[in-house]
């Protein structure tokens, strides 16, 4: 039988890069994915945005929804302040297991913690079982149709306190539109667009920020 694209990415990873070297792993990703073979990762053209939100930010706690090969799990938690921790859920057994594997080629292990479950059991677990209070920054890149949801689940579980900001990759393309409406249009964020492209290619995408205001909202300022 033969091998997974997952696997061909772990396995460019570990002929292409430098352990230790998170900065070298993200490259080997985006060369292999961009002359060989084609993957789902946020890529260097939208991850430079995903970069600069969290630097600006300096998250503290920061959730990921789909972690797949972990290239924007590697890119973000390398960019984290040091006492910084990220939480990653992937359903898929196989993904996660090398996502595992490239997190420790990249020696992110402490700083990041991969749970194999789905988002919509396990963001309910999280106060309880990680003693989370809230999350300072969420991304979201998983099944385009579980952004909307899993919001309002984040919501429902206190996970999120004013000034939260979700980052919400492929909002244009494969596009996410009822997310996009809730949270463009609530008054409990602060959207806005911060355009791109497709992961590899010249396809119209981008990047939605939105920064969570409170339960209440504060309606039409
Ligand atoms: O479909 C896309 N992403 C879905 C990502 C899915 C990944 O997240 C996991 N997952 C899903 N729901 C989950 C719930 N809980 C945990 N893991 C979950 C899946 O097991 C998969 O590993 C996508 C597609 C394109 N595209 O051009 O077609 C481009 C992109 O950038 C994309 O992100
Ligand atoms: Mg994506």
């Amino acid at each position: 039988t033969g091998s997974t694209r997952p696997q061909r990415i772990l396995r460019a990873v570990q002929k292409n890069s430098t352990r230790g070297s998170p900065c070298s792993v993200v490259n080997a990703i985006d060369d292999y994915c961009k002359h060989k073979e084609w993957a789902m990762n946020v890529g260097d053209e939208k991850g430079i945005i995903v970069d600069d939100v969290v630097l600006e930010l300096k998250p503290i706690t920061v959730l990921e929804l789909g972690t797949y090969c972990a290239y924007s799990t590697v890119r973000i938690a390398n960019l984290l302040p040091p006492e910084a921790k990220l939480i990653t859920l992937e359903f898929n057994a196989e993904s996660a297991a090398i996502a595992r594997e490239i997190i420790t080629w990249a020696g992110l292990e402490e700083k990041i913690q991969l749970i194999i479950g789905a988002s919509g059991d396990w963001i309910p677990r999280l106060k309880e079982e990680f003693g989370i209070e809230t999350f300072d920054l969420v991304f979201l890149d998983h099944w385009k149709d579980r952004y909307l949801p899993d919001t309002k689940l984040l919501e429902k579980c206190g996970l999120l306190k004013p000034g939260a900001v979700l980052l919400a990759d492929n909002v244009i393309c494969p596009g996410t539109p009822d997310y996009l409406d809730y949270v463009r249009n609530s008054p409990r964020y602060k959207s806005k667009f911060y355009r791109s492209h497709l992961e590899y290619t010249q396809e119209e995408d981008g990047l939605e920020h939105s920064v969570f205001l409170g339960m209440a909202g504060r309606g039409a300022e």
